[in-house]
């Protein structure tokens, strides 16, 4: 049976649920949104009520700013933030400062609105590498009331208390209607360009950073740069928020800026759908205006708008957005499941990896030269020495084997190889080039690639997605790119092609399953589908037959097979001895941390000192 035909009964046996682009009701949407938008001054009431209602619809509208920054930072990247009133405060500050309290051109104002938030939240990324879920968005709330006080106290540059008025208008625009376009202008903008980020390289990096970030690395995403990207646009957002809002109040003082603005922002995010822009939008234009609605309960208003908020998010998890997707996915479901079953399972038959496919490839590659040293390497846990001095060499071409009993340090050493732990000692040579403690994703972008004993997906994205993922090292576009979508077409058919090219040749064909959704044996074929896509020389394989049954085990064998006739040498751990007898050109032993034996596996399965820690006689004796 071919690993296809593995595929396709896992698929059988497990009735999937399937994941349908959103592409339609993002267009529908959005196309409503920009009607509605752009027609609202036409719609309000005149005279008094109407200015009052105007500046209301300002206010939304800037607010959209900000939260569409969450969308970024928190929705796709995970990085939870009670800051963003802070930058929304430094973009309105930097703005007003400038050009009241210095007299400073209006251009100049925003060119510094745009630069102190980047560069604060740069810091406070920078200040919270480290942290996640409630410790970082305590480092945001303490970073936020530190803004806070800043602006209460440095009255020299900030008015203090009293705050700051006849803050100007670009291009000296008074009419409310106009300035408003002119936001929402820019708002359109802004919303391209979170749109594009998410269909980027680059908006995977950063949602791949929310899903699992050990294995963001070892997919090859520099957590550093992401997580400082994240904070970035999330902060610059912001700012550009609170210039606007400067402008549309003309008067701005520090308590506009508070913790509690904070919350709100929040609260808007996860009420309309963290990750969907037009989530973000929608509970921004709700939690703005529910106030207002609920008026006329005078007050116990504040008290009903709390309540509601709290039940919404109890029992509204995925926001209102993500009510309007389920149901529009089930009106659609049945298509929708047949589409899917048509594109997933397309049977593939002996398919090629084309971008692997060296002039070097196996035929030419059997030849001593090593690719891999490892020398007196140690790796200690306190008092536990789970690598204690291990050397040895991988063969250009060779599938290399782990083997040893629980505990004896084989997933260690390919933890440290692979940059995941730091080695306490020895020596680590990757083509001749010291790579000992390297970061992870520099090791496989030197073409070394991994897969996990337990495997580590990013669950809530689609196959395609992670496996595009894997693709990151290989692609170049930047923000730039992004923003003027430049070039950016021709590598994400590239990234697209190699997914597709790779997840074919493991079993899959245009999948766009969740991949949480997946079966046990279709996980690991996607996890090696994205080490593939990374384009390795070398793998680490921790463990693949793990799970697996002998059927299986035999199809994974086939495919060890095949991705070593591509030319990638493999450096695999592994348990099933009869895996090992049928694949392995060379063998290690480890034991306590140690190595107790190498060669052939006939040398190694006849050491008197691999039969007794690990093999036992009785394995000797069905051998025979
Ligand atoms: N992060 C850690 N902190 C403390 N001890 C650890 C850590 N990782 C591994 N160890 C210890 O190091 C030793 C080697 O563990 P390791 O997982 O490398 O063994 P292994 O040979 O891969 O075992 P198995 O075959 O069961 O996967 C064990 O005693 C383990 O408890």
């Amino acid at each position: 049976m071919q690993t296809n035909t593995l595929i396709k009964n896992h698929y059988n046996q497990n009735e999937l649920k399937s994941v349908k682009p959103t592409q339609p009701l993002f267009l529908i949407g959005g196309l409503l949104f920009v009607v509605v938008a752009f027609c609202i001054p036409f719609l309000l009431p005149g005279g008094r009520l109407g200015n009052y209602y105007m500046t209301e619809v300002l206010r939304t509208t800037v607010y959209c700013f900000a939260t569409l920054g969450l969308t970024v930072g928190m929705g796709y990247a995970g990085q939870i933030s009670l800051a963003q009133a802070a930058f929304f405060g430094l973009g309105a500050y930097s703005l007003a400062s400038s050009t009241v309290l210095f007299g400073l051109p209006y251009g100049i104002g925003v060119i510094l609105a745009l630069l102190i938030p980047i560069v604060t939240g740069l810091f406070l990324g920078a200040i919270s590498l480290r942290l996640v879920t409630h410790y970082l968005a305590l480092v945001t709330i303490g970073f936020q009331i530190i803004i806070q006080l800043v602006l209460h106290n440095s009255k020299s540059i900030t008015g203090g208390a009293d705050g700051l008025s006849k803050i100007p208008r670009p291009f000296g625009i008074e009419n409310a209607t106009y300035f408003y376009w002119f936001c929402l202008v820019l708002l359109f903008l802004c919303i391209l360009f979170v749109y594009r980020l998410r269909k980027s390289r680059l908006g995977r990096a950063l949602l791949a950073l929310r899903e699992d970030e050990l294995a963001a690395s070892a997919a090859g995403i520099d957590l550093f740069k992401t997580k400082m990207l994240a904070f970035s646009v999330c902060s610059t957002l912001g700012g550009i928020g609170g210039f606007l809002y400067a402008s549309s109040t003309g008067y701005i003082s520090p308590d506009v800026f508070s913790f509690d603005q904070s919350v709100s922002f929040f609260a808007m995010l996860i009420t309309g759908g963290s990750d969907s822009i037009i989530g973000t939008l929608v509970g921004t234009v709700v939690l703005t205006w529910l106030p207002e609605w609920l008026r006329s309960f005078k007050e116990y208003y504040l008290a009903i708008y709390g309540g509601l908020i709290i039940v919404f998010l109890i029992f509204v998890p995925n926001g209102i957005w993500g009510i309007v997707s389920d149901l529009y996915h089930l009106a659609f479901k049945k298509k929708i499941n047949n589409q899917e079953k048509l594109a997933a399972i397309k049977f593939v038959e002996g398919k090629k990896l084309a971008y692997l496919e060296r002039e070097d490839a196996l035929a030419k590659i059997k030849e001593d030269k090593v690719i891999f040293e490892v020398k007196g390497l140690k790796k200690h846990f306190g008092g536990v020495k789970a690598v204690d001095g291990v050397d040895f060499n991988v063969k250009k071409g060779d599938i290399h084997v782990l083997i040893g009993p629980n505990g004896s340090g084989k997933t260690t050493v390919i933890n440290v190889l692979s940059g995941i732990y730091t080695a306490t000692d020895g020596h680590i040579k990757y083509r001749d080039q010291e790579i000992t403690n390297l970061k992870p994703h520099l090791i496989v972008k030197m073409g070394a690639a991994r897969t996990f004993q337990n495997i580590r997906l990013f669950p809530e994205l689609s196959v395609i997605d992670n496996v595009m993922i894997g693709q990151h090292t290989r692609t170049k576009a930047n923000l730039l790119n992004i923003i003027f979508n430049f070039k950016m077409r021709d590598e994400e058919r590239k990234i697209r092609a190699r997914a597709e090219e790779a997840l074919a040749f493991v079993g899959f064909e245009n999948y766009f399953e969740k991949v949480k959704n997946l079966s046990y044996g279709q996980q690991r074929m996607v996890e090696i589908a994205r080490a593939l896509a990374t384009e390795p020389e070398l793998l680490f394989l921790d463990e693949p037959a793990a799970g697996m049954n002998p059927e299986e085990t035999q199809e994974l064998v086939k495919l060890l097979k095949r991705m070593n006739e591509l030319g990638i040498t493999i450096l695999l751990i592994e348990h099933d001895m009869h895996l090992v007898t049928q694949v392995a050109d060379y063998v290690t032993v480890l034991d306590f941390g140690k190595k107790i034996s190498e060669g052939s596996v006939g040398q190694v399965l006849s050491d008197p000192e691999v039969i007794k820690a690990y093999l036992g006689e009785e394995f000797v004796r069905a051998e025979a």
